[in-house]
């Protein structure tokens, strides 16, 4: 036995440090049909989240996970099962919940500044002009963009991209973001910056985050607990691991730790185990 906590999915419980439940995924399984086959993407999947938790999943390429983080954004609907949050079914897109995408999303013809602008005058109709700029320029510098913040999209990089798409998912200040990815794409220097960023506006703002992430390491560093997927079709969640780390967190002590080295074998056992097994 290893020395974290693991929980073997279907229990839905989890670390009591978080309650209260704030989402709630109840024997959720999903089926897409093509012509007279139906193939079960997700089964059986059960998952509660705290509402200043960070969650990442990890699984491997197919296995349903964007899939997953669609049916909690609203953007697509379970065939059976729900998902409650605060004690409500999820059944179409909200502005509590905001998505960060891979590919920036990002409107072309508008400037980072107006990019962010546009999502805050959608959703904060309550506040006066002069409270929405107040908005979007703290946003604005609390992922660095002051410089950039009149260039539009195809004049900055890739990172910078990926800053506005977070500053404009934080802007909106919605109880739970939703990452698929969110630095994928990025070079390892400005993918680990980025990290940091998000890592510390979490910290200063906590609210619930589920990221869909490919690194272990970025998994351990900035979640407080790493679903591990089983492979599809029929996926469903293997693992729970807690990760036993305090918050605010300093990358280079942690991975000094045994507990990291221990944590990070654990979770590629598992991916290596589920990749041999579909060989
Ligand atoms: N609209 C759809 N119609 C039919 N099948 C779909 C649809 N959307 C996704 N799928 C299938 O569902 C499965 C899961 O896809 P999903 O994108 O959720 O996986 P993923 O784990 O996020 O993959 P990756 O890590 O590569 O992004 C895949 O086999 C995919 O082909």
């Amino acid at each position: 036995m290893t020395k974290f906590n693991m929980l073997n999915a279907p229990k839905p419980e989890f670390g009591m440090s978080y309650a209260p439940a704030f989402l709630e995924i109840q024997q959720l399984s999903k089926s897409y049909k093509n012509g007279d086959r139906e193939t079960v993407i997700l089964k059986d999947v059960n998952l509660t989240i705290g509402e200043r938790e960070y969650i990442s999943i990890i699984g491997h390429s197919g296995c349903g996970k964007s899939t997953l983080l669609k049916i909690v954004a609203g953007l697509e609907r379970s065939t059976s099962g729900s998902v409650l949050l605060e004690g409500r079914e999820i059944r179409k897109p909200g502005a509590e919940r905001m998505m960060v995408f891979q590919n920036y999303s990002l409107l072309p013809w508008l400037t980072v500044r107006q990019n962010i602008r546009l999502a805050v005058d959608e959703v904060s109709r309550g506040l006066s002009a002069a409270e929405k700029k107040q908005v979007v320029n703290e946003h604005i510098a609390m992922v660095n963009l002051n410089a950039a913040a009149d260039k539009y999209p195809d004049e900055i990089s890739g990172g910078m991209k990926q800053r506005v798409g977070i500053a404009r998912a934080l802007a909106i200040r919605p109880k739970m973001l939703l990452m698929d990815e969110p630095f994928g794409a990025l070079d390892a220097l400005t993918k680990s910056k980025l990290q940091r960023q998000v890592l510390e506006i979490w910290e200063q703002h906590r609210q619930a985050v589920m990221m869909i992430t490919h690194d272990v390491d970025e998994a351990i560093y900035m979640s407080d607990r790493i679903v591990l997927m089983t492979n599809g079709p029929e996926a469903t969640i293997g693992e729970i691991l807690e990760v036993p780390f305090e918050h605010p967190r300093d990358r280079a002590k942690i991975r000094n730790s045994p507990a990291y080295y221990e944590l990070r074998n654990h979770a590629l056992n598992f991916l290596d185990s589920h990749f041999e097994s579909d060989e």
